[in-house]
């Protein structure tokens, strides 16, 4: 039997996944590549992947496309690894730079600056400086690993997930595993085993990463992230593609 193509995140959020995908014989039946969230959604998009962890803004662009996991990329209150970055206030900025590798994050920037901040910076995509701000009302969009230890740098910092749960009262699904095409049955079933037993693994994932002094890695993957599709969440996702078609 051909191998399922599968895209999955290249951050460290998709460790544990990745972890049980190669301690599980369903390595064998898998053919993955690693992608920025942008690059899996598009990779999805294109039918180059069966399965993606892609960004759920992105459904939008698929014409057929279904749940195949019962665990997501997702938070209940701040993630601390999404965040709008600001020299000034919110409210005060007059130009946000989205980031490239993002599709999720960068449209929920635009619904809370939209509804819940009720302004409307000017969005500037593909900026030539797009991951830094050295002017007074910029602010930026900026997700993944390359956050981890910056939120010293910005007087101002915004958790999005945290933000989100602020205005709805809802977790936030950034990422789910999506197919874009019908799935057999017993491959859904094993696929979903092994990311669970890589979710029960994550103490000895934890002991192979590089541990870092500016960003607590554990608190990050046993705790902030919340990777769970529960009801609440799904209720979030479908409440946050309303909140982007209205844009
Ligand atoms: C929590 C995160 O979730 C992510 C954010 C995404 C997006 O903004 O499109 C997509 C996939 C996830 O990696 C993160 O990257 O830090």
């Amino acid at each position: 039997m051909n191998k399922i193509r599968i895209s999955a995140v290249s951050y460290t959020n998709t460790k544990p996944f990745l972890y049980g995908l190669q301690h599980s014989a369903i390595k064998d039946r898998i053919d993955l590549s690693l992608d920025m969230p942008s690059d899996c959604a598009q990779k999805l998009i294109d039918n180059k992947v069966d399965i993606g962890l892609i960004p759920v803004a992105a459904t939008l662009s698929l014409p057929h496309w279904e749940i195949v996991s019962a665990y997501c990329i997702g938070a209940v209150g701040p993630v601390n690894s999404v965040f709008i970055f600001s020299n000034c206030p919110i409210e005060q900025a007059t130009k946000i730079q989205l980031d490239p590798e993002s599709r999720s994050s960068n449209n929920l920037a635009k619904v809370l600056l939209k509804n819940y901040w009720k302004v409307q910076p000017q969005q500037i995509l593909n900026a030539p400086d797009y991951a830094e701000s050295t002017d007074p009302l910029t602010a930026f969009v900026q997700i993944g690993d390359r956050t981890f230890g910056k939120t010293e740098e910005y007087k101002y910092v915004y958790d999005l997930a945290g933000e989100w749960q602020k205005f709805t009262g809802l977790p936030f699904v950034f990422a789910a595993w999506i197919a874009n095409k019908p799935i057999p049955d017993d491959f859904i079933k094993e696929f979903d085993q092994a990311l669970r037993h890589g979710l029960a693994h994550r103490h000895e994932l934890l002991k192979e990463l590089p541990q870092r002094a500016d960003f607590d890695l554990e608190d990050y993957l046993m705790h902030k992230l919340d990777f769970d599709l529960t009801e609440d969440k799904k209720k979030a996702l479908y409440l946050f593609l309303d909140y982007i078609k209205a844009l």
